[in-house]
C-alpha cells in the first residue's frame, strides 16, 4: 500500500471475460468503496497476452503490458488479481506476488485444485491473503459462507450444479432441442466457457470446484486427481427425452460426501437425472446452485450466476476489498492447515440408477435380465418396456444401490445373449 495515501494499487493479470468486466466495475464502485472502507482502489497496471486487441475498456497509456511478471514485481503494485487461468504461468506469478508480500485474488479453480495447498502455505508464510471466491460457482457467495459461517457445521453433503457452460448446453438441448455443438458455441460466445471448453464439457472444471469445496467443507486436502468425473459430451437428445418422459431433467452434478464413520471423502461429477420437482431441476442456463446439507443447519441452497464476466467480477471485487482492508491493517485470512483427505472411490458411493437395454424379442428375456439385477443384489424400483418387437427397449430404475454392485450388474447384463446393447446408464439423484 502506498505509504502516504489510502490508495491500493492493483496489478491485474488477464483482461478477458472476467478482467474486462472487473475494470469498469471497480471504476463504477470506487467512490462507494472508499466511503465505506477508507480505501481507494486503482487498477494501475494490466497484463494481457495481446496488447493490440480491443477489449472494450479504456486504459491510460502505459497501463497495458505483455509482461505479467513485471506487473507482479513492480514496487508500485500493492495487490495482484490473477484472472489468466491455467496452471502456468499463473502459479509462478502468484508465488512471486505472495513472496513479495502482495495479497492475491484469483478465480483460478484449476490452479487451486491442483497446487492450492502449496500456494496457501506461501501466503501464510508471507502473512498475506490468497482469496478465491470467484473460483467456485462464479458470482455466488459460497467460499466465504463455507469457510466462515459454516466453519463449525458438521457438513454431511454438498451437491450442486457447478458449471455454467454445461448447464447452459443442457438447458438449450432440453428446452429448445438445440444441437450440442451449437449450444456449446453460444456458451463460448457469452463468455461462460473455459479457454479449452473440454474442461467444462468433460467435467474437469466442475471437478476442480468440487475438490475445493470438499477441502473447505471437511478441512482436509482434496485435489483434482481425487475426483471421479464424467462429462456431458456423451449425453444424447434420446437420453434427455427418456428422462423427460419419466419426470426427470438431466443435470451435471458435483457431489461431495463424507463417510461419517471413517471420515473418508467421496467427490464426484457426473450427469444425473434429477426429478422435475427438485429445486436443482429448475436451475437453468448459466445459473449454478449448491445444496449444502449439515447435521445442525439442515439444508441450505446457494443460487445465482455461476459463470460470465460481470458476476465473476463481482466475486473478485468482494475479495479485493477484503484483501485491501486486511493489507491496510497488516492482517490476513487463513484457511488453517489441511492434512491429506482419505478418498473414497466411486465404487463405494450409492445412488439410484436408470439402465436401459436393447433386447432381442424372445421368450424369457425379462426373466434373464431381472435375474442379473438380483444376482448382484440390486433391487428394481420401476421397469417399463418401450416399443415392441425388434425395437423393444427395457428401461429400469433401481432402488438405492452401491455403484460397485450396479457396475457388476451392467457387466452381467452385457454377458446375456438376449441383451443386444446397454443403451443408457445414468444415475438418479434427489428422488
Ligand atoms: N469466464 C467465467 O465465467 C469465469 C472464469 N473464471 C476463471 O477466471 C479466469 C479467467 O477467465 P476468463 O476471463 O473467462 O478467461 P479469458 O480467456 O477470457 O481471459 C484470459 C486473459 O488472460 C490473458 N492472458 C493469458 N495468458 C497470459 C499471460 N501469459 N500473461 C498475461 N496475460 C495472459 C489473456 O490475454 C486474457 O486477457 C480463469 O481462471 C477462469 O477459470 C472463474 C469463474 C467464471
Ligand atoms: N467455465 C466455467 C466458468 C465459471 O467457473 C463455467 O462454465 O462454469
Ligand atoms: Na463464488
Amino acid at each position: 500500500m502506498a505509504n502516504d495515501t489510502n490508495t491500493v494499487r492493483i496489478g491485474l493479470l488477464g483482461c478477458g471475460n472476467v478482467g474486462g468486466a472487473l475494470i469498469p466495475l471497480i471504476e463504477q464502485q470506487s467512490d462507494v468503496i472508499e466511503a465505506r472502507t477508507g480505501i481507494r482502489l486503482e487498477v494501475t497496471r494490466v497484463a494481457v497476452r495481446n496488447v493490440a486487441r480491443d477489449r472494450g475498456v479504456t486504459l491510460a497509456d502505459g497501463v497495458l503490458t505483455r509482461d505479467a511478471m513485471a506487473v507482479v514485481t513492480d514496487p508500485d503494485i500493492d495487490l495482484v488479481i490473477e484472472v489468466i487461468g491455467g496452471i502456468e504461468p499463473a502459479r509462478e506469478l502468484i508465488t512471486a506476488a505472495l513472496r513479495a508480500g502482495k495479497p492475491v485474488v484469483t478465480g483460478n479453480k484449476e490452479l487451486l485444485a491442483n497446487v492450492g495447498h502449496e500456494l496457501f502455505a506461501i501466503a501464510d508464510e508471507a502473512g498475506v491473503d490468497l482469496l478465491f471466491e470467484a473460483a467456485v460457482a462464479g458470482g455466488i457467495p459460497l467460499i466465504r459462507p463455507l469457510r466462515e459461517s459454516l466453519r463449525g457445521e458438521p457438513v454431511t453433503r454438498v451437491m450442486g450444479i457447478l458449471n455454467g457452460t454445461t448447464n447452459f448446453i443442457l438447458t438449450k438441448m432440453t428446452e429448445e432441442g438445440a444441437e450440442y455443438a451449437t449450444a456449446l458455441a453460444e456458451a463460448q460466445e457469452l463468455g461462460y466457457a473455459e479457454r479449452d471448453p473440454t474442461a467444462d464439457v468433460e467435467g474437469y472444471d466442475a471437478g476442480a470446484k468440487a475438490a475445493i469445496i470438499a477441502s473447505i467443507a471437511y478441512g482436509s486436502r482434496v485435489v483434482a486427481g481425487d475426483v471421479y468425473h464424467e462429462g456431458i459430451s456423451a449425453i444424447t437428445a434420446a437420453d434427455i427425452g427418456v428422462a423427460s418422459r419419466l419426470g426427470y431433467v438431466v443435470k451435471l452434478l458435483g457431489i461431495v460426501e463424507q463417510d461419517p464413520e471413517t471420515g473418508a471423502v467421496a467427490v464426484r461429477v457426473h450427469p444425473a437425472m434429477v426429478p422435475k420437482h427438485h429445486p436443482l431441476a429448475s436451475v437453468r442456463e448459466s445459473f449454478n446452485a449448491v445444496f449444502v446439507e449439515g447435521d445442525a443447519v439442515g439444508q441450505l441452497m446457494f443460487y445465482g450466476r455461476g459463470a460470465g464476466g460481470a458476476p465473476t467480477a463481482s466475486a473478485v471485487l468482494g475479495d479485493v476489498i477484503d484483501a485491501a482492508v486486511n493489507l491496510s491493517k497488516g492482517t490476513h485470512a487463513t484457511l488453517g492447515s489441511f492434512g491429506r483427505a482419505t478418498i473414497m472411490g466411486i465404487d463405494e458411493t450409492s445412488a439410484e440408477y436408470l439402465i436401459s437395454l436393447d433386447v432381442s424379442d424372445e421368450p424369457g428375456v425379462l426373466h434373464a435380465v431381472t435375474g442379473a439385477f438380483a444376482d448382484n443384489g440390486v433391487s428394481i424400483r420401476a421397469a417399463e418396456q418401450e416399443g415392441i418387437g425388434p425395437d423393444a427397449r427395457l428401461v429400469f430404475i433401481t432402488h438405492t444401490a452401491r455403484e460397485a454392485d450396479v457396475q457388476a450388474t451392467v457387466r452381467s447384463l452385457r454377458d446375456l445373449d438376449a441383451v443386444l446393447k446397454v443403451g443408457g446408464f445414468i444415475r438418479v439423484i434427489g428422488s
